[in-house]
């Protein structure tokens, strides 16, 4: 039910930094909304503004926490390990990589913006981030080609001359990938084919490939070590570069972020977790100061460390998610007076997936919505927006 992005590097880039940081945090216990032993998946947070201050209730999330009117709903984040060259084809951890890429909505990459690793994550001078961004959209690629090209295989060998749909041949060979036969039409249209793969060249075959990859898991850069100088040129020229203008790119400092939860957990600072500033509240060293004030001066110019809003732009600028909570029109608040959930659902979501998502009866009887803060009835199929507070009006109730 949560969505669940895959961290995804080469070595040494400070993945593990920042899966660490992301995860690092202070849930109450038995908040989680799942439970895992795998040390590769942790519990992160999307923070969304909220919603029960405006209606004077308290707020009490059944799963994450609410800090000073922020909400932080809870994500998966999956550190993926195993990003080496020639992963696609079996290298290094290669099968299981793909494997675990197969799970995940959305990626961040973390690069190392300072060029001081190589593309194998040896230490180095003047490495060019570029290499690391391209390799790893070449490993994918080359990954959805050989699944594409299967597909065609498959498509030739079993209907030729039929008048089997090209569409639905594709898109169940590449299910695993989550696209709907729909979608592969519209995808191959939009790149100009016709929908008949004899009249596709290599080229034609590898930028539907691509394309499709671009479409189903969509991909945020985190720049990385943007602490240091080197990074901070890098990050010029990179994020001005058109050739990159697909990405979304998201300045980072891992360890800036690491350090002020750590420093927050200590009760050092006062930090919470994606704020563009922080108060020193306990007694520190001179040396200590010196490097909280540098952290300062890097979250104050970027707004953040960095690893939060990574988070936030892969679930809600490229998967485009929106956070919905539960409310009710006569006050806002469930029996206990109080706001106990915020979802997330997909882009486009309505009423009706919103009642399907909390639980399959509230769907099935579903008679409307409605708005709380206007007081307006919605329609079954009306569009969903971020923030909305909507009651569920339906004949049934969840089962227990
Ligand atoms: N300057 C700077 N260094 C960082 C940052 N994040 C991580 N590092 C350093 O980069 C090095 C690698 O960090 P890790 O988090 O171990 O990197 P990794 O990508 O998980 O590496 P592997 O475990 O080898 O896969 C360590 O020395 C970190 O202290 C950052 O934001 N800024």
């Amino acid at each position: 039910m949560s969505y669940r992005i895959g961290l995804v590097g080469k070595p040494s880039v400070g993945k593990s930094t920042f899966f660490n940081a992301a995860t690092m945090n202070d849930v109450p216990e038995g908040a989680y909304p799942f439970t895992t032993i795998d040390p590769s998946v942790g519990e992160a947070y999307v923070r969304v503004e909220c919603a029960a201050p405006e209606f004077d209730e308290t707020c009490t999330p059944n799963v994450g926490v609410c800090r000073d009117g922020t909400r932080f709903v809870p994500i998966e984040l999956v550190d993926v390990a195993g990003l080496v060259p020639g992963a696609h084809e079996g290298r290094g951890l290669g099968n299981q990589f793909l494997t675990d890429l197969n799970e995940t909505d959305a990626l961040v990459h973390v690069v190392d913006f300072s060029g001081k690793t190589d593309i194998e994550g040896e230490r180095t001078e003047g490495h060019d981030p570029r290499e690391d961004i391209d390799f790893l959209e070449e490993e994918l690629d080359a990954w959805y080609l050989d699944v594409l090209s299967k597909g065609l295989e498959k498509y030739e060998t079993r209907y030729q001359g039929s008048e089997a749909a090209i569409e639905e041949e594709l898109a169940e060979q590449m299910s695993a990938f989550g696209i709907s036969k729909d979608e592969m039409k519209r995808v191959i249209l939009a790149q100009g084919l016709e929908l008949e793969p004899e009249t596709w060249d290599g080229e034609d075959r590898e930028e539907l490939a691509r394309e499709i990859r671009k479409r189903t898991k969509p991909m945020v850069v985190a720049a990385n070590k943007t602490d240091t100088p080197e990074a901070r040129e890098n990050w010029a020229e990179i994020t001005s570069d058109p050739d990159y203008d697909h990405l979304s790119f998201v300045p980072a400092s891992a360890h800036a972020e690491k350090a002020l939860k750590n420093a927050d957990e200590a009760g050092v600072v006062d930090y919470t977790a994606g704020d563009d500033d922080f108060a020193i509240v306990g007694d520190v060293s001179d040396e200590q100061a010196a490097g909280l004030d540098a952290i300062r001066d890097h979250v104050t110019e970027y707004g953040g460390t960095g690893v939060q809003a990574a988070l936030e732009a892969a679930v809600f600028d490229v998967l485009g998610c929106i956070a919905v909570f539960p409310g009710s029109a006569n006050g806002s608040k469930d029996e206990k007076g109080v706001f106990r959930d915020c979802f997330l659902l997909p882009e486009g979501a309505t009423t009706e997936d919103f009642a399907y998502h909390i639980h399959s009866d509230i769907g099935e009887g579903l008679l409307h919505g409605t708005d709380c803060r206007s007081g307006r009835q919605v329609g079954t199929d009306h569009d969903l927006s971020h923030r909305d507070v909507i009651e569920l009006i339906s004949t049934k109730q969840a089962a227990p």
